[in-house]
């Protein structure tokens, strides 16, 4: 075991069964075994899948420090909410080992944890027992949670009656204000509102700079980008891949367009009257070769158009457009701000960034040729064809306590003036 992992998973596997009957069978057989003291190696824990089993997660490894944020990414069914709960210990494994050294504070599946009849105020008094707090030590602290809860007067009801957004609240705060040495997130801050997700992601930001650990499953590639350094990406049950959580949240979009993408995106369409020009590369420098290279925050970069035209066209226009890599939001373009003329044959276009003002993050970005009074686009890349990813770095230490206080995408250039 690593001596400064706080968590450390090493070839963990869970088994499932499609069928509720049979899993249900060869859980009275397991327990059998179990109890077995002649048969103890023959327990579930073997390779071996039995009949309507499969893999819900397959030797599963990796370590978490404190202080360290994972983000487990992946689609629907990927595994998840399963390596969560194994990780919470609601479930069992089916093989390896997970090493905690301290306090799970986890806010897995809404309503996990909680007591449907008792109301708010009682929940926290009951869950802060379980986990070893006296009654004074609640005391101490019980209007700081409440007040985190936002709940108001709700705080008495009994939970059974709480929205999904209220329950979120109060098992968020619950998990969060119990001193944990690592926090378990699964999903829920998507059921809370605005500011309740304002609210978390401050609240984790803070706990991760006071050393707290958290690994967070979100679908939301802003809450990713906002607590988590790392992350790891699973695909039925295995890891795909393990990385920055830049890295990951970039594999994890380019897996989406199903298709090879890198930093520089071609074209073969033919030219035909019909496509009288095509944008056959869209580059972003500086690259040295066609594999995904990260791009230092504030470099100097080119992006470069490479059109083939039939004809010339006088009078165009073209733009670039830079997204966030979900493809949600477009942050900046670079609109060409004068007209050009077109020339027939195989040419390019180049525009200049003296400093990228991106935060790192992975990106797409995409572009067009229109018309430059008309704005009628005449050839475009990225769109219905995959868009060029770029996948920016940046040299966070000097930064990291500024962006705790603050998600940031994008560092605009600023003059101070300071009046005396
Ligand atoms: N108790 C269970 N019995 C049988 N199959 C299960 C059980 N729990 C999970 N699974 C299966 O294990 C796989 C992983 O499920 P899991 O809930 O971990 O996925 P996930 O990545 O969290 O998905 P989502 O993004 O939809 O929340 C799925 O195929 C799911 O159907």
């Amino acid at each position: 075991m690593n001596t400064n992992s706080i968590l450390t998973v090493d070839k963990l596997s869970k088994k499932f069964s499609t069928s509720f009957r049979r899993s249900l069978w060869y859980g009275v057989q397991d327990i059998a075994k179990d109890l077995n003291p002649y048969q103890r190696q023959a327990t579930n824990q073997t390779g071996h899948l039995r009949k309507t089993e499969f893999w819900g997660l397959q030797n599963i490894s990796f370590s978490l420090h404190r202080g360290e944020s994972l983000a487990i990414i992946g689609d629907n069914g990927a595994g998840k909410s399963t390596l969560l709960k194994l990780l919470n210990g609601l479930i069992k494994p089916d093989g390896g080992q997970i090493r905690i050294r301290g306090q799970v504070g986890a806010l897995i599946e809404l309503g996990i944890g909680l007591d449907p009849v008792l109301s708010g105020r009682e929940n926290i008094y009951v869950r802060a027992a379980l986990l070893g707090l006296s009654r004074r030590q609640v005391d101490a602290l019980i209007e700081q949670i409440i007040d985190f809860t936002g709940l108001g007067d709700a705080i008495h009801m009994p939970v059974q009656f709480y929205s999904s957004g209220m329950t979120a609240r109060l098992a968020y705060a619950v998990a969060a204000h119990l001193n944990p040495d690592i926090l378990l997130v699964d999903e829920v801050l998507a059921v809370g509102d605005l500011d309740f997700q304002r609210k978390c992601l401050k609240h984790m930001q803070s706990y991760l700079t006071a050393g707290g650990s958290i690994v967070l499953v979100s679908h939301v590639p802003y809450h990713i980008q906002a607590v988590c350094q790392r992350g790891l990406l699973l695909e039925k049950g295995t890891i795909k891949f393990a990385g920055t959580a830049s890295e990951t949240l970039d594999r994890y979009f380019a897996q989406q367009y199903q298709q090879a993408m890198t930093i520089e995106q071609r074209d073969q369409a033919s030219l035909s009257p019909d496509r009288p020009m095509v944008i056959r590369h869209l580059t972003i420098q500086p690259t040295q070769s066609a594999a995904l290279v990260a791009i230092q925050s504030g470099s100097d970069v080119r992006v470069r158009l490479s059109y083939e035209s039939m004809t010339v066209h006088d009078n165009m226009g073209w733009a670039f457009f830079i997204w966030t890599g979900d493809g949600a939001t477009c942050i900046t373009g670079g609109i060409s701000t004068a007209p050009v003329t077109l020339k027939a044959g195989e040419h390019s276009l180049t525009c200049r960034l003296p400093r990228l003002p991106l935060t790192a993050g992975a990106y797409q970005v995409k572009a067009a040729v229109f018309g430059f009074d008309s704005l009628q686009v005449l050839a475009h890349l990225g769109w219905e064809n995959a868009p060029v990813r770029l996948l920016v770095e940046e040299d966070v230490s000097t930064l990291k306590n500024l962006q705790s206080m603050a998600q940031q995408l994008i560092t605009i250039d600023v003059e101070w003036t300071h009046e005396a």
